[in-house]
């Protein structure tokens, strides 16, 4: 939608009085600054990086691309720049998030800078072999477009891993980043349209912004580890349910025995697992990490008989799955071993399973307020460990 907004809106620039397009030419530069300091404040290296690529692009197309591509000089330039966005775009979109001043932080920013030479130094060598013809083809069909093949091609592969990313893992730093290639590919491949390279880079930054209040947003309300709402998120939600609701309480069983005998890194593959079963609970409840081992659910307009039927179901459904141990070192040496550490069950050596126990309360006359009911859950929780546990308790 930014994207799309800005190349809308470019037409519009040139109406514009001459002090506004003077501070529209600047906006660019302030959202770099902003998007830098929020970056550097929350720790996001790619996105610092970005915000600083998309400046610098700026500034490169305003100081040197403003003249016809036929230019030796201009036309090395663009190639080398139209290359170097999806080339560190993938780069940044690949490389784990690390701090601003840390090691590894250090070392992308400086692998970054390298392909950014190398980026220009390839367009330097194929200039010098094919010449200019090469480096924009206008028979696109669509019109004005003068990228060259490669680099659209190199757009469009950035722009599928992104998705990829995306779909594994719903990042919303991976969206920002893939958004601002787009609006920086966008800006060049555009380059002959007045006003392009100002609303574009307007549009990324505005893409990074955006992707950095999200994962802040992120930061303070989920959990990392699974993904859930966190706590915090929690108690705001109980400070705004309405008269009609019903939370629940749910524990992994014997999870201290799960971690000793098959190791955290097991018993964190345990915790994401059964949040994603948590998450898909339906009823309109939503799943929050409480801490630790311990989930909580809350359902509004529900009351407990439903609630409790329906985490039954989910349950069972955890009680019966079978986790696999993706790493075989972890798997017990001899099946007879498995089985001792086990207890006597149906699982194979490479397969694990896990219980949960549930307790469930409904806003009442007794409970009146959501931490009471929250209480409520908490004691019936316990109520169905003692009872033996792999139930639910209402
Ligand atoms: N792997 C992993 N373990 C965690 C995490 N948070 C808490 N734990 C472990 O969860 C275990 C909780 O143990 P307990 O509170 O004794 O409860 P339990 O063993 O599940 O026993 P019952 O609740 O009575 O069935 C502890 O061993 C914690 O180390 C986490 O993020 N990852």
């Amino acid at each position: 939608m930014l994207l799309g907004s800005a190349l809308w809106a470019r037409p519009q620039v040139g109406s514009l009085p001459h002090d506004w397009r003077q501070l529209l030419e600047l906006l660019p530069y302030l959202l770099a600054g902003i998007n830098v300091v929020v970056a550097h404040q929350f720790g996001r290296v790619r996105l610092l990086l970005a915000a600083l690529g998309l400046a610098a692009l700026y500034w490169l197309v305003r100081t040197y691309l403003q003249v016809s591509l036929d230019d030796a000089t201009t036309a090395r330039i663009y190639l080398g720049a139209s290359f170097a966005v999806p080339v560190t775009a993938g780069f940044l979109l690949l490389v784990p998030e690390a701090g601003v001043f840390s090691r590894a932080g250090s070392l992308q920013a400086i692998a970054a800078a390298i392909l950014v030479a190398m980026c220009f130094a390839l367009s330097t060598l194929l200039l010098s072999r094919y010449g200019n013809a090469n480096v924009y083809i206008s028979a696109y069909p669509v019109e004005n477009y003068v990228a060259s093949p490669v680099a659209t091609a190199l757009v469009l592969a950035v722009c599928l891993l992104g998705l990829g990313l995306l779909l594994r893992h719903a990042r919303d730093a991976d969206a920002a980043l893939t958004l601002a290639a787009l609006c920086a590919h966008a800006g060049l491949a555009w380059l002959a349209l007045d006003n392009v390279s100002v609303v574009t880079a307007v549009a990324g930054q505005l893409c990074l912004g955006w992707g950095l209040l999200r994962s802040s947003h992120a930061m303070a309300y989920r959990d990392e580890l699974t993904g859930l709402l966190g706590r915090r998120a929690l108690n705001e939600r109980l400070r705004s349910l309405g008269r009609h609701y019903s939370i629940a309480m749910l524990d992994i069983d014997h999870f201290k025995r799960f971690n000793d005998t098959h190791g955290h890194e097991v018993g964190d593959d345990v915790l994401r697992f059964v949040a994603s079963r948590l998450q898909r609970v339906g009823h309109g409840g939503t799943a929050y990490r409480y801490g630790g081992e311990e989930f909580c659910i809350v359902f509004p307009r529900r009351g407990v008989e439903e609630c409790a039927a329906v985490l039954d179901d989910l349950r069972e459904q955890i009680a019966e799955y079978r986790l696999s141990l993706r790493d075989r070192r972890r798997r017990p040496p001899k099946p007879r071993e498995g089985t001792r550490r086990r207890g006597a069950t149906r699982l194979r050596p490479d397969q694990v399973s896990v219980t949960i126990s549930v307790g469930v309360a409904a806003r009442s006359e007794e409970y009146g307020d959501a931490p009471a009911v929250l209480e409520a859950a908490d004691a019936q929780l316990y109520r169905a460990k003692r009872g033996g546990r792999n139930r639910v308790a209402c």
